[in-house]
């Protein structure tokens, strides 16, 4: 496992953008795409709103998606392991690269065809707490005309990122503007912040 810790830290480190695949085994990303997607059809998502206090707020609509805080209190299986290796990641990273982290949050998030996020930075305006920004993503079979890539705006370039299962991305909260461009197809993945509380 440290080496896919390794190899996401590394790349970040290098691009500014980590990227790795195998973060999240074959198994735990189908079984906790199971759990979203019984979620879903249980109408347990919810729209997401944006803080208001959020940097870039300009637009009326700025994302359509719809998410599911993860909980060690749901006390389901898969949610517990994926925070298990969230807990090995996070204390690689502090013992590492000295960062300091002292929680988490993450959500589960479900893209209907035809929604986005438009640009933004997650870190808030009036609380920096965020400090790294993590996503995980639970679409297999992802093609170029199935839209949905993650575009990160780079001083002098722009970065796309097609959201395939096995992927992982980590970047700075406070850093990088991002958005989620519009999918024509059902896109799902895990996103999170690591933070200094
Ligand atoms: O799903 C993604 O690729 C990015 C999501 C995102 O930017 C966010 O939830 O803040
Ligand atoms: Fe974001």
């Amino acid at each position: 496992m440290e080496k896919i810790f390794d190899c996401l830290i590394d790349s970040f480190i290098e691009d500014k953008v980590g990227v790795t695949e195998g973060f999240l085994s074959a198994s735990l990303s189908a079984h906790l795409k199971d759990n979203l997607i019984a979620l879903f059809e249980n109408k347990k998502l919810v729209n997401a709103g944006v803080g208001n206090d959020m940097l870039v707020n300009q637009d009326k609509l700025i994302r359509s998606d719809v998410i599911y805080w993860l909980d060690r209190k749901h006390d389901n299986q898969y949610e517990n392991d994926f925070f298990d290796l969230m807990n090995r990641f996070v204390a690689y990273l502090n013992r590492t690269c000295y960062t300091g982290i002292t929680g988490y949050e993450f959500h589960y998030a479900l893209y209907e065809p035809g929604t986005f996020y438009k640009k933004h930075i997650d870190q808030f305006q009036h609380n920096g707490s965020r400090q790294y920004s993590m996503i995980m993503y639970l679409n297999a079979g992802w093609k170029i005309e199935d839209g949905g890539e993650l575009r990160i705006y780079h001083a002098d370039e722009e970065q796309n990122i097609s959201p395939n299962s096995g992927k992982s991305v980590f970047f700075k909260s406070s850093d990088l503007a991002h958005e989620v461009l519009l999918t024509n197809k059902q896109r799902m993945s895990i996103t999170g912040w690591l933070k200094i509380n």
